[in-house]
């Protein structure tokens, strides 16, 4: 199995005297080309989950399983590696280099993780081809929509072929018809490119896209079983 598999997993954080249960025993897995949405009120625990999910943050207790490692048994500088090969984030804002055109957005990951290769260069083409952006390669950030941006964004998570994908609310600034459309762009690729893919959202109008639901509150999480998104998509049509 590959994916992510969280096994009774606790975070708490010291704030001077006092400690804060941020995450409360969670297990869950993320199968390979599953895509599923964790939502929750503020201060859930959400954005703790997610820095842990991607290698930012280390559990207090339990273990979280990716790639066959135990991501707690590793020092930071293997974490680092780990973060740049196996995984892919896209934020609330693409936060795109300023003077990079698009191709060079994912060029530029590329090369931090090891050498340029020209088939490197095909793939990102590809990525880019693949989410609408075969004609904007050589468009600067400044140039583009923001739905193109968070595209962009995407085509960069992707890049350099994670084994997991990360979305923290990532159509905060989006209109909802871009929202809809970046969604369905990240289930796309990550069931065509068959990664686990992980998305946190307040956006409730976005879980038609989603295979599982999972609820966050006061940092523990229940999958959500009334959750079809089969339902949703049936009383849409209608
Ligand atoms: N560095 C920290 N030190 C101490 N407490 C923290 C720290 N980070 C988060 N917390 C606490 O842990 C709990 C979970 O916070 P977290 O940011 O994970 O929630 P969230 O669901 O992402 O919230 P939001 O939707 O507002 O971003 C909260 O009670 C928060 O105050």
């Amino acid at each position: 199995m590959s994916g992510i598999q969280f096994k009774n997993v606790s975070k708490i954080y010291q704030q001077g005297e006092n400690q804060v249960l941020a995450l409360n025993d969670i297990s869950l897995t993320v199968d390979q080309g599953e895509f599923v949405a964790v939502i929750g009120p503020s201060g859930s625990g959400k954005s703790t989950f997610l820095a842990i999910a991607g290698a930012l943050l280390q559990a207090s207790e339990g273990e979280v399983i990716l790639k066959e490692k135990n991501l707690n048994d590793l020092n930071p500088k293997d974490l680092a590696r780990f973060r740049l090969e196996e995984i892919g984030f896209i934020l609330q804002t693409s936060n795109l280099i300023p003077y990079l055109n698009v191709l060079e957005q994912l060029l530029v990951v590329k090369r931090m993780a090891g050498k340029l290769l020209k088939e490197d260069k095909e793939y990102a083409k590809e990525l880019l081809q693949s989410l609408g952006l075969g004609s904007k390669l050589e468009k600067l950030p400044e140039q583009l929509s923001g739905g193109e941006r968070q595209r962009t964004a995407i085509a960069r998570a992707f890049i350099n072929d994670p084994s997991i994908i990360l979305a923290d609310e990532p159509t905060a600034s989006l209109d909802s018809k871009k929202a809809h459309e970046v969604v369905q762009l990240i289930a796309k690729e990550a069931k065509m490119r068959n990664k686990a893919a992980i998305m946190v959202t307040h956006d409730e109008r976005m879980l038609e896209y989603c295979d599982k639901v999972y609820r966050m509150e006061d940092g523990r999480l229940e999958h959500d079983a009334s959750f079809r998104p089969e339902k949703i998509q049936a009383a849409q049509s209608r």
